[in-house]
């Protein structure tokens, strides 16, 4: 049963409280990212054994796979996930950027210039669940940015496949390899390379506390995106709504992850009863019962607040990755948001239309991380390199000042190199 909090009553730990990861996660992915350091390939065949009951003969799916897999996708879907991809491209699109370029009337010229990164890996999870929104919604920004090799790995299924599904999407995504690898050795792979994966410059896309943990972990050895960990929703809804929908959009993350998080908050104490009674009406019908009564169990909560305005102060302070405002004039509280991975406004903008569909990017930072971290978007994708051109005399009108400053750091050195041109 979810439980249900009025805001002024009671102690803000517990509503800020987010859930707790399986005990060891930092230990057990620390000895797994080692392990497949030392052991490469074979630590992956090992682990693919013993997490997804897959024995396999080969790690990356081969041309042929990949063509019967696609033989066997229902067209429908195809046609399906063509039009969400031409969603999320022309949203990502709008982010692309360009360089720049500073005259000056002495010649000197200044410019910034961006650059793909080489080599990015896509971690797709699949481990109670298959992602092929997962698949576009990561190589679509990355291949519109340019990036020259988008490496995707997710876990096998025990058959030894991947989900032709997720093969669809990778296919349309660009995707140029895909590896059978799941959980923090799959991210120890893209890290420091094995014989058969290459090392990435980048890790990007989502995946449980073990793949968020061990993301964290090689972060420094290679880019990584973000904190994009065990999905969470939060509503913002008044007594106009109905709680048969505000229940639905809940049980639609609280079905990803034991550590889902769903919440509401509301200024109607009679709403929140209403849809702690429709979410155990609902519950029973979900194929993922299990996972989403664990999630609603431990992690969820309905917060009754003063108004609504306290309501989004909440919102701010719980930094969701989804933020759903279900009222009749959304417009009017959407400059108050401070913190949220994504927003969804009005009360037919369920989270489900952002997850597969409407454009916007659905790997997003968890865990609070939404009050210092970005949406993934063509920005992931790219670096930048800034570049200087001086002209003799434009040099000669500031050497004595950067000598100045140099001096004054105690490097001599640096003032020598500027005043050298100049000494004769
Ligand atoms: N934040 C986002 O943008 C976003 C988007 C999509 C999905 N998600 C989240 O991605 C997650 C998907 O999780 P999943 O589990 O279905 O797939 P997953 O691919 O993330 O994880 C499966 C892998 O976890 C590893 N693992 C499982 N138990 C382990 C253990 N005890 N010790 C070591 N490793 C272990 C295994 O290697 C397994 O292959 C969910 O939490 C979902 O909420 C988040
Ligand atoms: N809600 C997830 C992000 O937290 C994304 C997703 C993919 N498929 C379904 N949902
Ligand atoms: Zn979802």
């Amino acid at each position: 049963m979810i439980r249900i909090f009025k805001y002024s009553d009671i102690d803000k730990s517990a509503i800020f409280m987010r859930s707790e990861p399986p005990a060891n996660v930092e230990e057990t992915v620390a000895g797994i990212i080692a392990d497949v350091h030392e052991n490469g390939d074979a630590a992956l065949v090992r682990y693919a054994k013993k997490f997804d009951g897959a024995e396999l003969s080969a790690l990356e799916v081969t041309p042929r796979e990949l063509d019967d897999a696609l033989k066997s996708v229902d067209p429908c879907f195809l046609e399906v996930i063509e039009k969400a991809a031409a969603n999320i491209k022309a949203f990502h699109r709008c982010q692309i950027r360009s360089g720049f370029v500073l005259t000056k009337e002495n010649g000197v010229v200044l410019g910034q210039k961006i650059l793909p990164l080489h080599r990015v890996g896509v971690y797709v999870p699949g481990g109670t669940a298959s992602y092929p929104s997962t698949v576009l919604m990561n190589c679509i920004p990355a291949k519109l940015a340019g990036v020259s090799e988008i490496i995707v790995t997710t876990p096998p299924s025990r058959d030894g496949r991947v989900n032709p599904n997720i093969l669809a999407a990778a296919k349309l995504g660009g995707a140029d390899r895909i590896f059978k690898s799941g959980g923090a050795q799959a991210v120890a792979a893209l890290a420091y390379g094995t014989e058969s994966v290459p090392p990435a410059d980048k890790i990007v896309g989502p995946g449980n506390a073990f793949v968020a943990e061990a993301k964290k972990q090689v972060y420094g050895r290679v880019a990584v995106d973000m904190i994009a960990g065990p999905s969470e929703i939060l509503v913002i809804a008044d007594d106009t709504c109905s709680a048969e929908y505000v229940a639905a959009d809940m049980l639609s993350q609280a079905e990803h992850d034991v550590l889902a998080s769903a919440v509401l908050v509301t200024d109607s104490a009679e709403l929140a009863e209403k849809v702690g009674a429709e979410l155990e009406k609902q519950l029973p019908a979900l194929p993922r019962y299990d996972i989403a009564r664990a999630s609603i169990d431990n992690n969820g909560k309905i917060i009754v607040a003063e108004n609504l305005k306290q309501a989004v102060e909440i919102s701010n302070a719980l930094a969701p990755e989804h933020l759903e405002i279900c009222v009749d004039n959304p417009f009017d509280y959407l400059d108050m948001v401070r913190n949220a991975g994504s927003i969804f406004l009005g009360k037919y903008c369920p989270e489900a239309l952002g997850d597969y569909f409407a454009g916007p990017n659905h790997t997003l930072p968890t865990l609070g991380t939404a009050r210092f971290s970005s949406p993934l978007s063509v920005d992931d994708f790219v670096k930048k390199s800034s570049f200087t051109y001086y002209t003799p005399e434009a040099l000669a009108g500031v050497k004595n000042d950067i000598a100045c400053f140099a001096r004054k750091e105690g490097l001599e050195a640096h003032a020598r190199s500027v005043t050298v041109r100049f000494d004769k």
